[in-house]
This record gives C-alpha cells, structure tokens and sequence, in this order.
C-alpha cells in the first residue's frame, strides 16, 4: 500500500496536517474497495483530491474517471448529461446520446456538489447505486453500468434532508464511508507552506524572481480567517506575485490584498445562520469591495495630484466637492495639501455630526446610502463576472477560478443577474 508521503508527492498536495493526513489515508484504505465514498468540506479544501486518489489507486484506474460538478449543470440537462438521452426526447435531441454513467462504464464517477441534485434526478442516481441501473431520458429500456461513485458537498447534507431537499437514503448509501477535510484556518501550519508553493509557481509561470513573506507578513497570513481556504490562498499569491515589484512582502502589503474581515455586508449578516453560499458569497463581494476601495483611492491620490501640480482654479471651483470628499473644516477656505496628504485621503466627515440634528433624517440617510451602496456592489459584480467570461470565452470554470469562485457560485450568478 502506497505511504501517505508517497500520496501527496504523486499529487503535489501540500501539507502535513494531522486531518489532512488522516483524510489522504483513509482514501488510500477505501480505494481497492468499491465502497462510495462522501467528501465533506468547505468550498477550495481540496476536495478534488480524494477521489482522483481513490481512482488511481483501485482497479478502475485505467477505466475513465469523470468529475461532474452537479451545480454547475442546469436542472433541465443534468438528467440526460448523467444518463444520456434517446434521439428526439426532447426539443433539440437531434441524436441518442450518451450520459456519463454510459460512458464511465468500469470507472469512476465524482460527482461534486451532489447536494444541488434535483430530487428527481436523486431518484435516478439511488438506482444507479442500489443495482447499477438507469434509464436514458426518453427510452424505457433499462440499462446497465458498473461505477464507482465519489460524492461531495460543502454543505451539510443533513440541513438539506431537513429540508426535504435531499434524500435521506441517498444520504446513507453515497456516505457508507465519510471523508472530512479540514478548513485552511484550521491548518495553520500549512498556510505558509501552501503560499510558499503557489509564490514559487506563479514566479516561475510568469518569469518573475519569487516572492519572499517577512515575519509579519506570515503571522498575517495564519491568522487570516481564509474563508475561500486554499483556493482564495492561491489567488492572492497569484495576484501578489503579479502585481507586486518588490519581491519582499511586508504585513501591510500582504493586508493590501486582503479583504477586510468582519465587514458587515448584507449577505454575510443574511447568511450568518449557516446557509450554503455563506463563504463563496462573501469572497466575491470580499473581492468588489477591495477593488471599489482601491478604485476609489486611485481616483482621490489623482485628484489630489491634480490639484497639487494644477492651479488654484481647480481649487476654487471645485471647493464644494475638495470638502466633500477630503473632510469638511470649519473655516477652511483651502485645504493644505502639503499637510499629511494621505491623511487627507481618508478622512470623511463624522456622520454624527451631519446628522446629529435629526436622528431620523440619519437613520434614513444610512438606509439609502445602505441600498446604493448594494446596487453598486451589485454592479460590479456583474461587470466583474461578465469580463472574466468574455476573457475566457465563455468557459465558466476558468472564469470560476480567476474570479475565486466555485463554479457553482458563478452558475447562480448568472442565472440571478440574467448574464
Ligand atoms: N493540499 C493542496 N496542495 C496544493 N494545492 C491544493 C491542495 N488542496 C487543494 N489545492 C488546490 O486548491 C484549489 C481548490 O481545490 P478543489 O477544487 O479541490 O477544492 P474543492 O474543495 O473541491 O472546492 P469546491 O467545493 O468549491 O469545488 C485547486 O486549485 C487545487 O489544486
């Protein structure tokens, strides 16, 4: 039996936590058998891993190995995608074709997100599991496969069976052996092993030295919250090692790329009570409001370069919107741009005292700010995810991935932005 060392250099999975470890084992164990497996963790654990693991090391290895992203599929294709379908099911079934269960005959079958399974389609798969049968979408001719399958979910199947959205003896037969890999906050250790790796990769991909964590930048790193785990970690090591001249990374640079932690976004209050999208909705607009704010500085930095460098006309007639957005002082007729610019730059005027008049009119002043604020996050998530899928021609998961999302997340956005 082939040593967990062994494993995880055959991989290339970095790190030596002891759940990591015991998740890789157990793969390693359960793999000669036919025993279906679950795999339970956050969205960019690295989930991925165990069933490649488990179907390079059984007798299905040289048979295919499929992974499906079962939320990625909308629920109108997923039954003939799966199982395949026979010439003129229905509209647009020009040919039979073939489902993956056809295909993957003597392999082995990962299905990722099984929990987005429509209940119909979960009908068809306890078949498949109980003895091997399916039926193509428009024939009535049973058939027979004989697959492996690998299942996994970033949500908790049994809040889902609560719901009656997921089949309790779906549950029982997909889970007869668990595997659980553990969240990157709770694998300090290999944080900076993992950043180390990725650094090294993206300088040698993209021709630059590698970059270099001083002791407080890695001390920033553990103790980041990592709510997008390796796959958030990975982006922004490829942004830092694109965007970043100096190679030697201080704690306040690394911060630079980080989203601020504990910002009360509305979806992160909603989802606050556990609901499945609570990480992957947070990380994208974790990742607007970053750009927003760097936006919003550059845009300042060059107003105040303009003004500096420009004359004092510019001043003059733009004295409402200078106060506005570099503080209102009393009984300043000109700001002193020579003074602490960068203070400047982000002082705001204190909403108690715009409004401390009328606690109403504040409270209402907050609202609508609030809502605006929404739409404008709304919108550049939407330009956001519109570019990176013009940028890769339409191919959702290496759209998914730049933008540091799971592909299922990016499916919902653009089925609820209409994209
Ligand atoms: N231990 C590891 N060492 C190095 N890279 C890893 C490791 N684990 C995961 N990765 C990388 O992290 C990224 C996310 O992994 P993966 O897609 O398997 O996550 P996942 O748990 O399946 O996420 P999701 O539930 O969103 O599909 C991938 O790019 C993968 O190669």
């Amino acid at each position: 039996m082939e040593s967990v060392q062994a494993i995880k250099q055959r991989f290339e999975i970095i790190g030596n936590d002891p759940k990591l470890n015991r998740a890789i084992e157990k793969a390693i164990q359960v793999a000669p058998t036919d025993i279906s497996v679950l795999v339970a963790g956050e969205s960019g654990v690295g989930k991925e891993n165990i069933p490649r693991i488990i179907h390079s090391l059984s007798h299905r290895k040289h048979g295919k190995y499929i992974a499906v992203n079962c939320g990625a599929i909308p629920e109108g294709t997923i039954d003939s995608e799966l199982f395949g379908h026979e010439k003129g099911a229905f509209t647009g079934a020009t040919n039979t074709r073939e489902g993956y269960f056809e295909v993957a005959d003597g392999g082995t079958i990962f299905l990722d997100e099984v929990g987005e399974l429509p209940l119909t389609t979960q009908v068809r798969l306890l078949r498949v599991l109980e003895n091997g049968e399916f039926i193509k979408v428009g024939s009535s001719q049973v058939q027979k496969t004989d697959v492996r399958i690998v299942a996994a979910t970033n949500v908790n199947l049994f809040h889902a069976i609560e719901k009656g959205k997921f089949r309790e003896d779906l549950y029982y037969r997909l889970s007869t052996v668990d595997i659980t890999l553990p969240p990157l906050r709770e694998r300090k250790e290999d944080i900076h092993l993992l950043f180390r790796k990725f650094a090294s990769d993206f300088a040698h991909k993209y021709k630059m030295p590698p970059l270099k964590l001083d002791e407080n930048a890695i001390a920033v790193l553990q103790k980041f919250r990592w709510s997008g785990n390796i796959r958030q970690l990975r982006n922004v090591a490829e942004q830092i090692s694109v965007l970043e001249t100096n190679r030697e990374i201080t704690a306040a640079t690394l911060q630079s790329y980080l989203p601020a932690e504990g910002t009360n976004l509305p979806s992160v209050i909603k989802d606050k009570k556990g609901d499945s999208d609570f990480n992957t909705e947070r990380e994208i607009l974790y990742k607007v409001l970053f750009d927003m704010k760097s936006d919003l500085h550059d845009l300042k930095k060059l107003t105040l370069e303009l003004m500096q460098s420009g004359s004092s006309k510019v001043q003059e007639t733009n004295q409402n919107l200078i106060k506005k957005i570099y503080g209102s002082q009393e009984n300043d007729s000109e700001i002193d741009f020579e003074e602490e610019p960068r203070t400047a730059l982000i002082a705001t005027p204190n909403k108690e005292e715009r409004y401390q008049e009328n606690d109403d009119s504040y409270l209402f002043a907050e609202t609508i700010e609030e809502e605006e604020e929404i739409l404008r996050l709304e919108q550049k998530e939407i330009e956001m995810i519109k570019k990176s899928l013009e940028k890769n021609k339409g191919k959702r998961k290496a759209a998914a991935d730049e933008l540091g999302i799971s592909e299922r997340t990016l499916y919902r956005k653009i089925k609820q932005f209409d994209l």
